[in-house]
Formats: structure tokens, sequence, C-alpha cells
């Protein structure tokens, strides 16, 4: 099994500390997020795991060995890095063949991947005439080409169309579902959400969490139930026996922080308070990822204490 292993990684650009002695391993069979708000070196990470980009000290290793030392590296671990990479007056086709021919890939892969990618339409025109969509798909191809072990992928979804984004998540699930090992950096929570098995978060080069993606909602959201009943002065009074308090909305509906539907629905019983609605809160990741981060965001706005805003 092929996995990526980044060992005391760190990486100095002058001043600046991009990525702050971090460990991790990414492992294979499952769809390992990559977040991190701007800046915080997800990218400077990747171009070192593909020995664009030397660490400063520590180490990243593909299956236990430099990636550049691989004799086709295409074949250890495709990547899609930046979708202006190819040549703008090749063809898509062209651009292909020269990966293949480089990387000892059998020529029938150039055609399974145009398929694979939707691009056979427009495999014979030149790359500069391409949208950033169709670059991105180009890219993507390139990553697939050596059918390799392990993908990385620098937010993929960028200027795919909506039916793009439903062929990128379906794809990444079905390459970690065939035992690759597949990281993805993305700013989209939501599609991290869908798409993400477990999650590797950086702020301000430093490793802020190595994690199973409901481990870390958990961890990083704090409990709510939501509520309707017919007698709120009753159920005021039964919250207020342990320490609770709320009130509801224009709507009529109560938000309970701190506590969950099973704990409400136990005191609603035990008080005798009918209740027509009680829900646990559905917390998303950008909820908790937001929660997270917020102390290490570079560009976090600042409150003006004149102000106040
Ligand atoms: N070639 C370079 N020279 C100098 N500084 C660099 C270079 N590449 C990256 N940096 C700096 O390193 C830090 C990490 O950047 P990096 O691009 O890895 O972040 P990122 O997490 O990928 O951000 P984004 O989400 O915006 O793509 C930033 O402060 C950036 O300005």
């Amino acid at each position: 099994m092929t996995s990526i292993d980044v060992r005391d990684l760190r990486k100095d650009y002058g001043p600046i500390r991009a990525v702050d002695d971090v460990t991790f391993t990414v492992r294979p069979g499952r769809v390992t997020g990559f977040l991190g708000p701007n800046g915080a070196g997800k990218s400077t990470t990747l171009r070192m795991a593909l020995g664009l980009d030397r660490p400063t000290t520590g180490r990243v290793t593909i299956g236990g060995r430099p990636y550049r030392s691989a004799p086709q590296p295409l074949r250890l671990a495709g990547a899609l890095l930046d979708a202006g990479a190819a040549l703008g007056a090749r063809t898509a086709r062209d651009h292909l063949r020269c990966l293949a021919y480089s990387n000892d890939i059998p020529h029938r892969r150039i055609a399974e991947v145009l398929a694979e990618t939707g691009l056979e339409a427009v495999a014979g025109r030149r790359v500069g005439t391409f949208s950033l969509g169709m670059r991105q798909r180009l890219g993507i191809a390139a990553a697939l080409l050596g059918d390799p072990p392990v993908l990385m992928l620098d937010e993929p979804t960028n200027g795919l169309d909506p039916e793009g984004i439903v062929w990128i998540r379906e794809l990444l699930r079905r390459l970690a579902a065939d035992g690759r090992t597949v990281l993805v950096s993305s700013h989209l929570m939501g599609e991290t959400a869908r798409t993400a098995d477990h999650l590797v978060v950086l702020g301000r080069g430093r490793l802020l969490a190595d994690t199973p993606m409901a481990a870390f909602i958990a961890a990083h959201s704090s409990p709510r139930a939501y509520l309707r009943t017919t007698e709120p002065e009753r159920l005021r009074d039964v919250l207020a026996t342990v320490g609770l308090a709320g009130a509801p909305d224009g709507d009529g509906r109560w938000c309970l922080p701190g506590t969950t539907a099973a704990r409400v629905g136990e005191l609603a019983a035990a008080g005798g308070v009918p209740l027509l609605e009680l829900t646990d809160a559905q917390v998303s990741l950008e909820e908790a990822y937001l929660r997270l981060t917020a102390d290490a965001t570079q560009f976090a706005a600042t409150r003006d204490p004149a102000t106040g805003g």
C-alpha cells in the first residue's frame, strides 16, 4: 500500500516559514481533505511532495521513497497543481502523448483518460484555446494517465461547472474505493464534507488537525437542540431546574445551545412539557473548520477597538 509520509517538514522562504515542522501520513483507501486558510502552506507541502521545491528540513516520501527518485514518477503519483501548466500551443492529446512517452505509459491510456475526463471531443484542440474548466480536466487527465496509486489534487474543482463538480466528487470517491491514496486541497467546505473521509488541516504552516471527518466535526463544534412546544412557560421552568435557558424566535422555534435533543427530550417528558418538534442541530464542517482556524487565519479581519467593529 502506498502512503504519503510527511516527516518534520519545514520550508522557509527567507523570513517566511511557509511550512513549520509538519508530520502526517496520508493513507490509502480514503479521500483526505487538505484544508487551511490562504497562505497556510498547503501548496508548498504538495510541491515538496512532488520534488518541485526542496524542504529546508524534513522530508516527504511516497511509498517510502522521494517522488523524484521514482523511475516513472507518473506511475507512482499523479498530481494537479496548476491547471495552466500544459503548453498552450500543444493539443490536449499531444500534451498527454508527451507525458505518456516520458513515463513509459501504454498509449491506450491516452484515449482512456480523455474519455474519463470528458475531453474526447476537444482532444485535437490547442490547449491555449481551452477554458479554465477544460484545462482543469486536462490536468486531471494527466494526473490519472499513469494509473497511479497516489493522487494529489490542489483545488480540483476550480473553474468547473456544477456538473464537473459532481463528476470530481464521484471520481475521487471511486479512486479511494479502488484503494488509492487521494489527497485533495480545497476551500469548499460543503464539497469537502461530501467527499473526504479524513482531514489534514494546516494553519500558518502548522499542523492543526489530522483526524477523521466525523471526529473533527464533533471536536470543533458544540451541540445544540431545536424544539417547538405549546407550553413555553412550563418549558422555561423545566429548563431552569438544570440551568438551561432559552426563548422562542419569531417563528416559535427554540434554540438551546450546549445541550442535545436526547437530554431535552428526557427533561420535557419528566416535566410533562408537550413538544411538537425536537432535533439536534446539524453541525457543518464549515462551522467546525472556522472555529478551529479562527486563531490561525492570517487574513482574518481584525477588530477595531475604537469602534468595536
Ligand atoms: N516561492 C515563494 N517565495 C516566497 N514565499 C512563498 C513562495 N511560495 C509560497 N510562499 C509563501 O508561503 C506561504 C504558504 O503559501 P502556500 O501557497 O503554500 O499556501 P496555501 O495554503 O497553498 O494557500 P492558498 O490556499 O492561498 O493556495 C505564504 O505565506 C506564501 O506567501
